[in-house]
């Protein structure tokens, strides 16, 4: 007999291994809302990301590994706010009972929340489509959380990581003609899939980063479209000459194509002219970008070398607006490609 909705929420994910207890979480599982205990001195940061069949991952995506990937971007957001994870919830729309799927996905994700000390609070189960939506919550330090607003001119612009793999794993997954080499050897189809399902989220250096960045983000989109929401929200207020009150001055920034970080397989499977683009507007990364003061450029590089997290420096936050490319030969080129976007 197929398993009810109660049994199977009791089955698959009220287990210990994913309902486990841990501090700051009165109530978990089980009442009509859970209860977070936030100390006096620390704020909630909640985030919130819903993945769907076909569009964030393909249809018939081994359960084990979505799972992981299902908590892993939405940590990665708790990553760029610099937030201690402490719990999720977790909303999913199933088209048919598979215990198979069940069993995997929900150790899929039991394998990240034990890793982050991360417990499921709480959820809802209902039929539908396969979608999957998570709602992470975080603490931070009062006033200390990094948000996308504090980047000022001169800024160095920095991303963890390479950029581009998991755009590669899709050129992969999806017969892409462009992908150079094939059939691809197990090494690079397991680097591919790692980048992925499982991006190495950068917790544990978020968390640390206060007092040095002025301002960062996760990147899901691709760098150049990230980047933009960077420039955008840090648009300062300034005193206009005009007779409507203030203006934003908007910022800019300038990448230097040769220092964006790229992988040995990307660059080996990718064709040389599409590799750039491709880096900055591939999307699915879930790096860090990070821009902070010149000032605190040893700190930030020592902090991540004691992390061991590949950190590079790319770019820089100018005064003059738009997005631009210095090129190998150092000429200079407006980026007008964004990354992803739904609807477009
Ligand atoms: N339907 C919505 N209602 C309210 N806020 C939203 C909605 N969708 C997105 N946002 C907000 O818009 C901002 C940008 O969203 P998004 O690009 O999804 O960010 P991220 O890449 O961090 O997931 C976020 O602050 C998010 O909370
Ligand atoms: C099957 C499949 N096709 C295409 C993509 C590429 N893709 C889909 S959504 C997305 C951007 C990130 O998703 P979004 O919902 O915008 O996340 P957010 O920015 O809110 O974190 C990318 C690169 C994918 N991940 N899977
Ligand atoms: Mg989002």
């Amino acid at each position: 007999m197929a398993l009810t909705e109660f049994e199977l929420i009791a089955r698959y994910f009220a287990a210990q291994s994913l309902a486990f207890k841990r501090s700051c979480v009165a109530l978990g599982q089980g009442d009509d809302g859970a209860l977070l205990q936030v100390p006096d001195s620390r704020q909630l940061v909640l985030s919130v990301d819903t993945l769907n069949a076909s569009i964030h991952f393909p249809e018939k995506a081994d359960a084990f590994l979505l799972g992981q990937r299902c908590l892993l971007v939405n940590l990665s957001d708790l990553a760029a706010m610099g937030a201690e994870p402490v719990a999720f919830t977790l909303a999913l729309s199933l088209p048919e009972v598979d215990t198979d799927w069940l069993e995997k996905f929900s150790r899929g994700l039991a394998a990240v929340a034990g890793q982050f000390n991360c417990p499921l609070i709480g959820g809802d189960t209902t039929r539908g489509p396969l979608s999957i939506t998570i709602q992470a919550h975080g603490l931070v330090e009062t006033g200390q959380a990094i948000l996308r607003s504090g980047a000022r001119p001169g800024d160095d612009i920095y991303v963890t990581g390479t950029l581009g793999d998991a755009a590669v794993a899709l050129w992969q997954l999806q017969g892409d003609s462009r992908l150079q080499s094939s059939p691809l050897s197990e090494a690079d189809l397991a680097c591919l899939q790692r980048a992925f399902y499982q991006p190495d989220v950068r917790v544990e250096l978020g968390r640390r980063l206060a007092g040095i960045a002025s301002a960062g983000l996760d990147i899901s989109d691709g760098l150049a479209s990230d980047l933009r929401h960077i420039l955008k929200a840090s648009a300062g207020a300034a005193p206009s000459n005009g007779t409507d009150g203030e203006h934003r001055t908007e910022l800019g920034a300038v990448l230097n194509a040769d220092a964006i970080p790229l992988s040995d397989v990307f660059t080996r499977l990718v064709p040389a002219e599409d590799q750039l683009l491709l880096a900055l507007t591939g999307g699915d990364d879930y790096e860090l970008c990070i821009c902070a003061s010149p000032q605190h450029k040893r700190a930030l590089l020592g902090l991540a070398n004691q992390l061991e997290v590949s950190l590079t420096l790319v770019g820089q936050i100018v005064q003059s607006p738009g997005l631009k490319i210095r090129l190998k030969d150092g000429q200079s080129v407006e980026l007008t490609e964004h990354g992803y976007q739904h609807f477009s």
